[in-house]
């Protein structure tokens, strides 16, 4: 795949749990005229059934094993946004193939703006689930380190879905007529 154009590498959204890499990526996606890959809609379809009933029924580790060669399947393709969970980035191969094969973003968000968005995840977050805020803002912060390997950053707070959008589709735009001019 190193012999991919600029232009053509996939785009990974990476970031924690709820700061919109779903929701960002698709439209994305539609701004590019891209197809869109969610990792974790590709592992809900293949065990046919929500991710807090894939954890509960196969475990995590089941679903970390999934998650990884999904990934690693994904990033083969070209042209594609690809918007991975809060988790993969733990895994030292997910992260090896994402940044060398594709484009990362890390949608980035403030403990303070994030804490608000609590109960839009909680039914459907199972490493969420059990934990009281302080725990949750201990894993935040756990977790940071982790998306600290990327491309580009982009910090989402008070922005909406179509601000972030736009500001990936431009500097993605930008990076690509300095490093490939003559190609678009
Ligand atoms: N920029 C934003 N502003 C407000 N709400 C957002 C924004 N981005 C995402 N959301 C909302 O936050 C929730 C989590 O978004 P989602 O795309 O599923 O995040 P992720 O894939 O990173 O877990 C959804 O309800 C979504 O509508
Ligand atoms: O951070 C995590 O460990 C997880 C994040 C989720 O994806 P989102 O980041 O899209 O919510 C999903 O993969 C699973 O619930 C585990
Ligand atoms: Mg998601």
């Amino acid at each position: 795949m190193n012999d991919v154009s600029l232009r053509e590498k996939s785009i990974v959204m990476i970031g924690f749990m709820g700061v919109g890499k779903t929701t960002i990526g698709k439209v994305v996606a539609k701004n590019l005229y891209r197809d869109f890959i969610d990792i974790d809609e590709e592992i809900e379809k293949k065990f046919n059934m929500p991710t807090s009933d894939i954890f509960k029924q196969y475990g995590e580790k089941i679903f970390r094993e999934t998650e990884k060669n999904m990934i690693i399947q994904s990033c083969k393709q070209k042209l594609k946004i690809i918007s991975v969970g809060g988790g993969a980035f733990l895994q030292e191969e997910i992260r090896d193939v994402c940044l060398s094969e594709c484009i990362v973003f890390f949608l980035d968000m403030s403990w303070e703006n994030w804490k608000d968005r609590i109960s839009l995840l909680i039914d459907s977050r199972p490493v969420l689930q059990g934990k009281n805020m302080d725990q949750i803002e201990e894993l935040f912060n756990e977790r940071q380190p982790i998306y600290s390997e990327h491309h580009s950053r982009v910090i989402t707070d008070n922005l909406v879905v179509e601000e972030v959008a736009d500001y990936i589709v431009e500097s993605l735009k930008t990076a690509w007529d300095i490093y490939e001019p003559n190609a678009g």
